[in-house]
């Protein structure tokens, strides 16, 4: 197996409005981190988000100890949020070992040791410094707090699931779940919104092989478009709307770290102040 971790740079939004389309996907978006028998990181300076893919495919993969922390563990002074969005898998750490089913969420607190990944399961990290050691916790689809909205008339109804939320389970500052488009319903995150105390990183799955997000990112007067493939994400600075519409249904799993935990942190830009 092979573990492979990039590093991203945090860009200033003076910066960033002068970026062509290549520059904007180099810096903001992420493509492949989903490889058979390979775990992939993107060790961002967003608040020092991590996001990854693990894919064990039958095999077992683990995750121990990255260059980029300098610390023992990966864990050591970190939490992590897994998302299963394959088939059914294991994740052992922290010498439990829990069995995870497509949709499950699964938080390791900070100093749960080596990661492994077994099974079937194509697993999404995220993963940020914690101030302290939180339990590990299996969150099941049944267990995440559903909340549906959107409209028809608006094309944006969707059906948010929050999993690692004060509602949930207690974390440090990882907030993270997955929205869901109904049929028909292309938009998401509308009306956008900014939270500056909080980055945000999206990760769009679940769609065809040829379809494509529109992603809206840029400061709300500045806008700016990064077309999206099935299993590619969006890293979010913390001065960027983050919205989209889908060619076709998809979910994505938004992650957040940052100065607080509040979900509905978050100022909104109403679809005429937009740029
Ligand atoms: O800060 C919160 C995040 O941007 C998402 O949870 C928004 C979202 O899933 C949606 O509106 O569809
Ligand atoms: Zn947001």
């Amino acid at each position: 197996m092979t573990t492979h971790v990039e590093t991203r740079h945090a860009i200033h939004p003076d910066h960033a409005k002068r970026m062509d389309t290549a520059e904007l996907r180099q810096h903001f978006l992420t493509e492949g981190l989903f490889a058979d028998a390979e775990i992939r990181l993107v060790y961002t300076h967003y608040d020092r988000f991590v996001l990854g893919g693990a894919v064990p495919n039958g095999a077992d993969i683990t995750l121990d100890k990255i260059e980029e922390t300098k610390t023992a563990t990966f864990l050591e002074r970190r939490e992590m949020g897994i998302v299963n969005i394959g088939d059914t898998g294991s994740v052992t750490a922290a010498g439990r070992t829990w069995e995870m089913k497509t949709g499950d969420v699964l938080y390791l607190g900070r100093g749960s040791g080596a990661v492994t990944f077994s099974g079937m399961g194509r697993f999404y990290l995220a993963s940020c410094p914690a101030h302290r050691a939180l339990p590990c916790r299996l969150v099941t689809v049944n267990e995440a707090k559903e909340m549906k909205t959107g409209a028809v008339e608006t094309s944006n109804k969707r059906t948010i699931r929050q999993f690692i939320h004060p509602l949930v389970m207690e974390s440090c500052q990882l907030v993270l779940g997955y929205t869901t488009l109904e049929d028909g319903s292309v938009w998401n995150t509308i009306p956008s919104h900014v939270h500056d105390r909080r980055m945000e990183a999206y990760l769009y799955h679940g769609m065809a092989p040829e379809a494509r997000v529109l992603h809206l990112m840029g400061e709300p007067q500045e806008t700016r478009h990064i077309f999206v493939a099935n299993e590619q994400a969006v890293i979010s600075p913390s001065w960027s709307i983050h919205s989209g519409a889908g060619i076709g249904g998809y979910t994505f799993i938004w992650a957040m770290a940052g100065d607080n935990v509040d979900y509905t942190d978050m100022d909104f830009v109403q679809p005429g102040d937009l740029r």
